[in-house]
């Protein structure tokens, strides 16, 4: 992918709302932002009466106009930190099982079964599709440990024009014969050719970018974990990886590695706990090892409605956000039931106030909150602030445009398509964003753009 092509001037004009830090979301009901040619935010002007002054002000000749709608607002696109492209099709379906029994019986066999390349493109495509109409302009995703199924979901996140970390999952122990890799060596080699297609098809990584991934401590030898943070230092790149996430595992790993102190300490002991690592769940951390991992700048994925889903337990965020970690949100499909990042922030709130009935008040997480863990949080947690994540001049233009049903006088059923939040107009700037954070899906999200290219629509 090279320089954008065919894009103009354009200005989004209209309310807009972003978060500037994890607690101040900036609500500004009469914004104006110009994106160049370059998908690159080049202004962002507050309190406009005139929007002919504003653009006359810049210098621009005649941008497209792109108005948000009366009872709507532009919005950062979400940043989804955890998903699994290639369990998209088992969304919902997890019964009563928990992590370790949920991977035998429903996960490794559909993982398996995407060498099928052509299954695997109907999977990807629907996955991307589906993630981008509900607002996710970036992705951390995990594909299977096929090499080439991998490198299809590579293809079809640059073609939909969906900002990815692609991830291969290495697995040499632990898992069936007939769904792991048969060395740490092949499993190396195979991750180094997704490397290379994604070299050959976005050398730049300007939207997709390879993510090393060990699945989790128990399905990797301590020779794969030590060939991957020999990668990991060698080519800089990005690495995901699960941890703690429920009392079965923790168990296992403690069998599996006794020679090591915690958890985190094995992904430290094999040069893996570093800033450019992203452990997703978090639910069993010791104070230890929270500390340890702020000491090496790695970055958590809290996986909310997965964690619930598979009755993992219950993530102590606010703990985390204290000791100075940096938390994004991840959906974590297929773990997580839904392919919303604004499900999983409603999913924070909730569970987080299931903490507070145990921990106290302090550990609720307000709507500006998870609104951030969703953008500028998830953003840091990529390592992609200094691109996206909120609207400030020269990031990218990743973003949704956001309309809200108004319901008419009288309150006629007339348009319930809207959408399933229901303004009806006396409520303050605050409470429209908190209706849509608790009320919405994507009927609400109407257009997406990723570094300034319309990605989504809705029809
Ligand atoms: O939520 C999860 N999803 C997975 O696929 C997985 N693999 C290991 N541990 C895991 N946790
Ligand atoms: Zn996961």
């Amino acid at each position: 992918m090279t320089k954008p092509q065919g894009l103009h001037q354009t200005v989004y004009a209209g309310a807009f709302v972003h978060s500037t830090d994890l607690n101040e979301l900036e609500i500004c009901e009469n914004g104006a932002i110009g994106v160049d040619e370059d998908g690159k935010i080049a202004f962002v002007e507050r309190n406009v009466e005139d929007l002919n002054a504003v653009v006359e002000k810049h210098g621009w000749k005649s941008p497209v106009l792109v108005r948000a709608p009366d009872c709507g607002f532009f919005f950062p696109g979400f940043i989804d930190t955890h998903i699994h492209a290639s369990q998209y099709p088992n969304a919902g379906i997890f019964g009563k099982s928990t992590l370790l029994d949920w991977l035998e019986t429903y996960t490794f066999p559909l993982e398996s079964s995407l060498s099928s390349r052509p299954k695997a493109k109907t999977v990807y495509t629907r996955c991307v599709q589906r993630t981008l109409s509900h607002g996710t302009t970036t992705a951390a995703y995990y594909a299977t440990a096929h090499a080439g199924s991998t490198n299809l979901l590579s293809d079809v996140c640059l073609q939909l024009g969906q900002r990815a970390f692609i991830g291969r999952c290495n697995m040499d122990s632990l898992a069936p014969d007939w769904y792991k890799d048969s060395s740490a060596s092949t499993a190396v080699d195979d991750t180094r050719e997704t490397i290379a297609h994604i070299a050959s098809i976005d050398p730049e990584h300007k939207l997709i970018t390879p993510i090393l991934t060990p699945r989790f401590a128990p399905s990797c030898s301590s020779e794969l974990l030590t060939q991957l943070g020999k990668l990991h230092a060698e080519t800089g790149l990005p690495c995901q990886t699960h941890i703690s996430e429920n009392i079965p595992e923790l168990e296992l790993v403690q069998k599996l590695f006794p020679q090591y102190s915690s958890y985190a300490d094995v992904y430290d002991a094999h040069g893996l706990l570093t800033p450019g690592m992203v452990l997703a769940h978090a639910v069993y951390l010791t104070p230890k090892e929270q500390a340890l991992i702020k000491a090496r700048d790695a970055k958590i994925s809290h996986c909310p409605a997965s964690n619930s889903s598979l009755s993992s337990g219950c993530a102590r965020v606010r703990t985390l956000l204290d000791q100075g970690i940096t938390v994004g949100l991840g959906t974590d499909i297929s773990g997580g039931y839904s392919p919303s990042v604004l499900e999983a922030a409603r999913q924070a709130a909730l569970v987080s106030r299931h903490v507070a009935m145990t921990d106290g008040d302090a550990a609720k997480l307000s709507v500006e909150e998870v609104l951030y863990l969703s953008t500028k949080g998830g953003a840091r947690v990529m390592g992609l602030d200094a691109k996206v994540g909120s609207f400030d001049k020269g990031l990218e233009w990743d973003a949704q445009m956001i309309s809200l049903g108004v319901v008419p006088e009288g309150g006629t059923m007339g348009n319930v398509d809207e959408g399933p939040v229901d303004i009806f107009g006396w409520e303050s700037w605050d409470e429209r964003v908190a209706k849509w954070v608790y009320n919405g899906d994507d009927r609400n999200t109407r257009a997406v753009w990723v570094r300034g290219h319309k990605v989504h629509q809705k029809p």
